[in-house]
This record gives structure tokens, sequence and C-alpha cells, in this order.
């Protein structure tokens, strides 16, 4: 596969107008293939490996929060990186989570091909999942390279998206509570 997909890149060098056989890009064709490899490799790993059965049952019922696991995803429009902060919490029932694993999570949903808000909603709903939770919130805060090395070229703009289940849906306090804290930096 890592063959396959050096070929194809040592053809993109060459329609873009450079000799992919001149020394300094000589072994970029393969470098780029294991390095986009990398940035997919989200798609080999399922939730039930990444966890590895850390769930552990606790008696806690109150919010536990996530912040500021650092993020590289890329656009599924233009296959360029955006990067940025997740944060997460939850309203356990009966069960915790590894905090390691949190970001594992993220790890696995943003090594893929990705818009914002369907990693935020793919985060969310796998913590959901694992933990049976009475609530799941997850907010991104992200820079889009797309956005600001070409395109409209905007370096100061930066995205956030949320998705809310459960308890943080239903609950206004709750909801203002994982706000306050996630804000209070
Ligand atoms: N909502 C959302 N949009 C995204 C994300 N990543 C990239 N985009 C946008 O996807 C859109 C694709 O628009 P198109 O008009 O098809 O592509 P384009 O001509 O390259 O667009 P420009 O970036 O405006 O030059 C752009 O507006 C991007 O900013 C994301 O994670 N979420
Ligand atoms: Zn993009």
């Amino acid at each position: 596969m890592t063959e396959q997909l050096a070929d194809h890149y040592r053809q993109i060098i060459q329609e873009i107008g450079e000799d992919p056989d001149r020394e300094g890009l000589r072994d970029t064709p393969k470098r780029a293939a294991k390095a986009m490899q990398f940035l997919n490799r989200g798609y080999f790993q399922s939730l039930e490996e990444i966890v590895n059965g850390a769930v552990f049952e606790s008696d806690t019922d109150e919010m536990v929060l996530i912040k500021d696991i650092e993020l590289y995803s890329i656009c599924e429009h233009h296959l360029l990186p955006f990067t940025g902060k997740c944060h997460i919490a939850y309203m356990p029932s009966g069960k915790v989570l590894g905090l390691s694993k949190f970001a594992r999570i993220v790890d696995m949903y943003a090594r893929r091909m990705q818009i914002q808000e369907n990693l935020t909603r793919q985060i969310a709903e796998a913590v959901q999942q694992v933990t049976s939770a009475r609530g799941v919130a997850v907010v991104i805060e992200a820079r889009h390279l797309c956005m600001m090395m070409r395109g409209v070229e905007k370096q100061n703009s930066s995205m956030t998206s949320s998705v809310m289940l459960g308890a943080f849906r239903e609950s206004q306090s709750t909801r203002q509570e994982f706000l306050t804290l996630v804000q209070g930096r």
C-alpha cells in the first residue's frame, strides 16, 4: 500500500512540474506516503481496541472534564490540516473511563479525513457508547489551514463546534457549568 501511494505521490510531484528524481525529492514520495498513512491511521483502529477495557466502576456522578486535548486532523475537502483543542466532559453513571483513553478516542477520529462538526459528534458518541454516561459534551476549537494558507487566507479565525448529549442537552445548568469550566482558563 505504501508503494502504491508513493507511486501516486511521484506522479503528483511530476504533474506539478517538479523533478521527482532530483536529490532532495528522491525519497519524498515514500515519505509523503508514510506521512499520509500515519495521518489516516484512525481508519484501522477500533474503539474496543483503543479503550482496551479501561472502564472502571465508580460511584461518582459529578461532572468530569478533560480540557485542552490537542488535536491534529485533515480536512476532507482539501486534505490540509486543521489543528486545535478538544474539551470533553461527561456525567458518569456507575463507570469512568481511563483518562488517557479520551485522548486516544480524539486521535482515532482525528486521524481520518474529517470535517470538524462530524469529528466533534463522533468523539461525543464514542464516549457515550463506552461509558454509558448520563451526558457527554464535546467542544472543539480549531484553525483550518485551508482557510489560512490558501483560499480566503484568513490567519486569525477559528471555528468552535460543540455536541451535547443527554444531561448536557436537557439541563441548562449542567451545560452552563460545563461552558464555565471550559472557559475558565
Ligand atoms: N463546515 C466546515 N467546513 C469546512 C471544514 N473544513 C473545510 N471546510 C470548508 O469547506 C468548503 C469547501 O468549499 P468549496 O467551495 O467546495 O471549495 P473551495 O473552492 O476550495 O473553497 P474555498 O476554501 O472558499 O476556496 C470551504 O468553505 C471550506 O472552508 C470543516 O471542518 N467544517
Ligand atoms: Zn479544507
